[in-house]
C-alpha cells in the first residue's frame, strides 16, 4: 500500500497536503492590530477568496484529485454562493488529497473528550472565562470548528482575536520522510494554530500511521526560571517555513527571526537519535520582517533549478570593506549576512561551514540529488536588478511551490522574476488560462512542464506569505 504520509524532496510530484481557505477572521484584521496578527493591512475577503484563494484550490484539486474538479469547472464558477468551497456545504469538494484544516478540526470535535479538552485548552490561551467552556462546548462540531478558527461565534460575536495567519499551513508543521515535526510559533498570533493542529494530528484518524512519529520539540526544562530578557534568547521556537526536507537524507533548518538555534539543536538531537535522517544544515538568515522564514529567501524548481534573493545569495562584503571593518572604521555586517553550517550524523560535533547560500543549494543539486555541476541554475528575485530584487522578494517572489518537478506556483505580480523564468526556458502562464486549458484538454496536469502558474495575488500578497507558505505537503512521490 502506498504511504499517507511521506515527504523526501521539495519537488517530487505533489500527492496530498493541508490547506486552510481564508477564513471569515480574516476579514475581521483592525488596522491597530494588523502588526501584531502579522499582516501588513487589512485585506479585501472577498477578492482574496473568489479571484484568488478559489483559483489556488482548484489548481490544487485539478494536480492532485482531478475526478473532484473535471468536467464541472463551468458549474463550479457560474455558482455565486462558492458552495463547492465550503467545508461545511453538502457540495464541498471533499478531497482526502487536499485537505482542508477546518474540516479535520471539525471532524475530531465529533468525540467528546477531545471536544471537551479542547475547549479548555483554547479558553485557556485565550484567558476566557468559565462560561465560556460551556457555551463552546455545546456547539455543534461543525461551528464550534469555525468559531475556534474564526475568534467569532454563530452569533457573530468576537470572542477570542481571529488567527489570519492559518492560511499559512506551512507553518504548522513539517514532513519529514515518514515523521511529522510539530512546530512552536514564536508569535503569538500563531499560538491557537499551533493548539489545533496538534489536536488535529494527535487524534484525526488520517494520522493514524503516523501517530508514533510525531515529533514535539522538548522545550529548554528552566526556561520559567529565566528572567524575561535571559528567556527571550534561550527560548525554543521552530516554524515550519523554516525547514526544508531537500532530499531523503537531508534537511535544512533556518535560524531566523522566528527559528531559534536551541530549536534546531534539539531537532538536530532528536533526528540523529532516530537515524531519520543524516545530514542536517542550518542556515542563518539575517532576523528581519522582510524574511521571517528561509522559505521567503529561496524555494526549490526542480532538482537543478532554484530561485533566490540575489543579495544573500554569495558573501557581500568586498575587500576594502573587511580592512575597513578590521580597523573598527565600519561595523561588523555579519548579522546581514547568511551563515550556514553542516552536521552529519555520527560525527556531529565536527560541524561544516559553507559559505554561501549558492554553495549549499549547489551542493545539494549535485551531491543529494545527483544533478551535474554545469546543470545547476539560479534564478534570482527581480532577475537580480536594482531595486527589483528586494521588492519583489517582499511579495514572495521567491516562496514557489512545486506541484511537480519543475511546475510551480507563484504569485503573479513579480514581473521581474517571471521575466527571469522565462529566459531560463519556463513558460509563465495565469491561472485561469491554465484550468480552461486542463478543462477543454488543450493541457493536462501529467504532460505539463517547465512552467511557472501564476496566481493572482493583490490581497493573498499582503501578509509576506506566498503560496510555499500557504501549503503543509504530507505527501509526495519520491523523485
Ligand atoms: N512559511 C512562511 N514563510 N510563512 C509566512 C508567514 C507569514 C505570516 N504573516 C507571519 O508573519 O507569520
Amino acid at each position: 500500500m502506498e504511504n499517507l504520509i511521506q515527504v523526501s524532496s521539495e519537488v517530487g510530484t505533489l500527492r496530498r497536503l493541508l490547506i486552510h481557505s481564508p477564513d471569515s477572521g480574516l476579514g475581521k484584521v483592525v488596522p491597530s492590530k494588523a502588526q501584531d496578527w502579522l499582516f501588513e493591512d487589512i485585506v479585501h475577503l472577498d477578492t482574496m477568496r473568489r479571484q484568488e484563494y478559489d483559483f489556488y484550490v482548484k489548481t490544487l484539486l485539478y494536480f492532485l484529485d482531478p475526478d473532484k474538479i473535471k468536467g464541472k469547472l463551468a458549474t463550479i464558477n457560474a455558482d455565486n454562493d462558492r458552495n463547492f468551497f465550503k467545508p461545511d456545504n453538502p457540495e464541498y469538494f471533499n478531497s482526502d488529497k487536499v485537505i482542508e484544516l477546518q474540516k479535520l478540526l471539525s471532524d475530531i470535535l465529533e468525540n467528546d473528550l477531545v471536544r471537551m479538552k479542547l475547549v479548555a485548552a483554547a479558553c485557556a490561551i485565550e484567558k476566557e472565562w468559565y462560561t465560556t467552556h460551556d457555551e463552546l462546548f455545546n456547539l455543534p462540531p461543525i461551528e464550534l470548528a469555525k468559531t475556534l478558527i474564526s475568534g467569532s461565534t454563530p452569533s457573530g460575536e468576537m470572542l477570542f482575536p481571529p488567527i489570519p495567519n492559518f492560511i499559512f499551513t506551512r507553518d504548522i508543521g513539517i514532513t519529514i520522510n515518514n515523521h511529522i515535526l510539530l512546530n512552536r510559533p514564536k508569535k503569538q498570533a500563531r499560538t491557537r494554530e499551533a493548539l489545533l493542529v496538534q489536536y488535529i494530528f494527535f487524534n484525526h484518524p488520517i494520522f493514524d500511521a503516523v501517530r508514533k512519529n510525531l515529533i514535539e520539540i522538548p522545550d529548554n526544562e528552566t526556561l520559567f526560571l529565566l528572567p524575561e530578557y535571559e528567556a527571550n534568547e534561550a527560548q525554543t521556537t521552530l516554524e515550519g517555513g523554516d525547514v526544508m526536507m531537500v532530499a531523503k537524507n537531508h534537511l535544512l533548518i533556518g535560524i531566523s527571526e522566528r527559528t531559534t538555534v536551541n530549536a534546531a539543536k534539539q531537532v538536530i538531537k532528536i533526528l540523529f537519535e532516530k537515524k531519520i535522517v543524516d545530514k542536517i544544515t542550518l542556515v542563518k538568515i539575517p532576523n528581519k520582517r522582510d524574511y521571517m522564514h528561509i522559505d521567503t529567501v529561496f524555494t526549490q524548481v526542480k532538482r537543478n533549478v532554484w530561485v533566490l534573493l540575489g543579495s544573500l545569495a554569495k558573501p557581500q562584503l568586498k575587500a576594502e570593506d573587511e580592512v575597513l571593518i578590521k580597523a573598527g572604521l565600519l561595523p561588523s555586517k555579519k548579522a546581514e549576512q547568511v551563515h550556514i553550517v553542516q552536521f552529519r550524523r555520527g560525527q556531529a560535533d565536527e560541524p561544516r561551514e559553507i559559505a554561501s547560500l549558492e554553495e549549499l543549494l549547489t551542493e545539494i543539486s549535485i551531491y543529494d540529488l545527483g544533478c551535474q555541476p554545469l546543470d545547476v541554475k539560479f534564478i534570482y528575485s527581480g532577475n537580480n536588478e536594482f531595486p527589483y530584487g528586494a521588492r519583489e522578494q517582499w511579495t514572495d517572489s521567491c516562496n514557489l511551490l512545486a506541484v511537480k518537478e519543475g511546475v510551480v506556483i507563484g504569485y503573479d505580480r513579480n514581473d521581474k522574476t517571471l521575466e527571469a523564468f522565462k529566459e531560463m526556458g519556463f513558460e509563465t502562464i495565469k491561472m485561469e488560462d491554465l484550468l480552461n486549458d486542463f478543462e477543454s484538454g488543450k493541457r493536462s496536469p501529467e504532460t505539463i512542464q517547465n512552467t511557472f502558474i501564476m496566481l493572482p495575488s493583490a490581497e493573498l500578497s499582503r501578509a509576506r506569505g506566498g503560496s510555499h507558505c500557504m501549503s503543509m505537503p504530507i505527501l509526495r512521490s519520491e523523485l
